[in-house]
């Protein structure tokens, strides 16, 4: 029976990656798909992975309908055994309804890959379609984490550095950006804190805080000290959030 599988994760956990896998072993067997994106990084009608790979897609604008697009390729003697959607989270909940249509009427398999929360915890309105459409979520293996080192659930935006909870939903960007926008994936008790890496450090090297051991101080990567400081106050917490 085809599906429709909603692959979802943060930021960076190698989604459009395992996109490119898909589409590389199924036309590696002879099969034929078709790639939607959105707003991708890399620009207009591509998937890009940060692994360095990059293809041509079929850029899934407001407005595009995916079910009529496939099928007018189909009557026109084009050929369709499986369709990949990338950064769907950017798509309108009614191209993801096209993309169940697609799985149902035309017994095509779906791919669909994307992050299913904002910057303030919140669905994005095509991930939300998903949740509620999809045959399957499958979650990444490979795991995203946060400065902590634990797994990382939540995205962070910044600004100027800056761990941001306001602002529009779209702003297409990346993380370790160099621009103004950046964004950082963390776990939930960090997000829910807003602490990023920037501002832990800041609150580890203040002279406030008194550091568990004489290595936890200034750490702030996956060491011991810094999965200490996440829980036991090595690094401050600023009042009013816990
Ligand atoms: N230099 C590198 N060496 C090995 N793996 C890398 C490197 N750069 C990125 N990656 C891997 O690529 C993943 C991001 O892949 P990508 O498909 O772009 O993510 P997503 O689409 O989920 O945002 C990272 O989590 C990491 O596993
Ligand atoms: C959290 C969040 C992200 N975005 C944008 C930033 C990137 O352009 C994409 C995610 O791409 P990735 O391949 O999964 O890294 O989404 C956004 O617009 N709004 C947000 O809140």
């Amino acid at each position: 029976m085809p599906e429709l599988v909603f692959f979802s994760g943060t930021m960076d956990c190698g989604k459009s990656t395992l996109a490119l896998q898909i589409e590389h072993n199924r036309s590696a067997r002879g099969l034929q798909g078709v790639i939607f994106t959105r707003d991708d990084r890399a620009g207009e009608g591509k998937l890009s992975s940060r692994l360095g790979l990059v293809t041509d897609a079929v850029e899934a604008m407001a407005g595009f309908d995916i079910y009529a697009h496939l099928v007018d390729r189909l009557s026109q003697g084009g050929r369709c055994d499986y369709v990949i959607a990338d950064e769907a989270q950017f798509f309108a909940p009614e191209q993801i309804d096209q993309l169940a249509r697609v799985v149902d009427d035309l017994e095509m398999d779906v791919f669909a890959f994307g992050i299913t929360t904002d910057f303030r915890s919140k669905l994005f309105p095509g991930s939300q379609r998903l949740v509620e459409l999809a045959d399957r979520i499958e979650v990444l293996q490979v795991e995203a984490l946060c400065w902590c080192g634990a797994r990382a659930t939540h995205n962070a935006r910044t600004v100027g550095g800056l761990m941001v909870v306001e602002g529009a939903q779209v702003v297409v960007g990346d993380v370790n950006a160099v621009d103004d926008v950046g964004y950082e994936v963390l776990c939930r008790r960090h997000h829910r804190r807003r602490m990023t890496a920037a501002s832990a450090r800041a609150a580890a090297l203040s002279p406030d805080v008194l550091p568990v051991d004489a290595g936890a101080g200034a750490g702030v990567g996956v060491s011991a000290g810094a999965r200490a400081g996440a829980g036991a106050g090595a690094v401050s917490v600023p009042s009013g959030r816990s």
